[in-house]
């Protein structure tokens, strides 16, 4: 397999972004004719950010996501990761993908713990920190379930439970709350705040939640509709640690919602531009 060549030296080094697309284009072939998804991204995402990412549906979000955890080239530009060009899977970063990817034969205490097998945690240590997981992710209780006799928010929830159990130093989340009840999902925003807060994870979040963002985010970058650009790049000065219960209440929080929505609006189809 072509893994990533990512040094140790480069490990100690900080002075470069560890995410950065460096004009980036992406120029899909669609049934008829070819057309350009995203056009000249330039974003760097420096180590330990909260980055999430908005923009109507279609716009090219996980086309992004794919291309830093390696499994897509773009057709313009590079995407760096730690400084070196990504080539071929980039096994540095974790992702939970808008599928799941869960593999039916394994329960789920042996889908998630299926990381730390791969890195040879011993098994006590596994059941430990697999347990605790799926504690905190809500599905205690369902260590010996298939993934078959699970719902979608369920399953969705395995998927996280999966990428978080090995603390991967950059995690890539592609909606991962989105099919999820608003309840359920104000709860799993909190343990990934806190988990976040303590590990310190660079993160890069795609989410259709304005709000979800906001309360998440160190920074929100509002794509475009495509070929897909940035229209906003917003620091979210709310300070942390966050408690995403009450964020909301923050006068803050109502004012970036709207300067984000009134940058995005305008790119979602159907509602003309101003
Ligand atoms: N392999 C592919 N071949 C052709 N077109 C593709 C391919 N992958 C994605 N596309 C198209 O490129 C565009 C961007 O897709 P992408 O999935 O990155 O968007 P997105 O912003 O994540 O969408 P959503 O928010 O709906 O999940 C879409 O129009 C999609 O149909």
């Amino acid at each position: 397999m072509n893994v990533m060549a990512v040094g140790a030296d480069s490990e100690r080094r900080t002075d470069h972004p560890l995410i950065e697309f460096d004009h980036v284009g992406m120029i899909y072939q669609g049934a008829r004719q070819s057309f350009v998804a995203v056009d000249d991204l330039a974003v760097a995402v420096p180590r330990g950010q909260f980055c999430c990412v908005v923009g109507p549906s279609g716009c090219g979000k996980s086309t992004l996501l794919n291309m830093v955890a390696g499994l897509l080239e773009p057709s313009r530009g590079t995407v760096r990761y730690d400084g070196a060009p990504v080539q071929g899977p980039n096994t540095r970063v974790g992702y939970v993908t808008q599928k799941d990817n869960l593999l039916p034969w394994r329960s789920v205490r042996r889908n998630v713990g299926l990381p730390l097998e791969l890195r040879g945690v011993g098994k006590r240590e596994r059941a430990e920190r697999v347990d605790q997981m799926l504690d905190l992710v809500g599905l205690a209780g369902f260590g010996d379930a298939y993934p078959r006799e699970l719902s979608g928010g369920m399953r969705k929830r395995v998927t996280l439970a999966r990428t978080l159990v090995y603390e991967p130093e950059v995690i890539l989340a592609d909606e991962p709350f989105g099919a999820l009840d608003s309840q359920l999902r104000t709860v799993l925003q909190d343990q990934l705040v806190r988990i976040w807060e303590r590990t310190r994870a660079t993160v890069v979040f795609i989410t259709h939640d304005l709000g979800e963002a906001v309360a998440l985010g160190d920074r929100v970058v509002v794509m475009s509709s495509r070929p897909s650009r940035v229209v906003l790049d917003r620091t979210i000065d709310i300070p942390r640690p966050r408690d995403v219960f009450s964020v909301r209440f923050d006068p803050r929080f109502a004012a970036l919602h709207e300067e984000l929505w009134a940058a995005l609006s305008p790119e979602i189809e159907g509602r003309g531009r101003a």
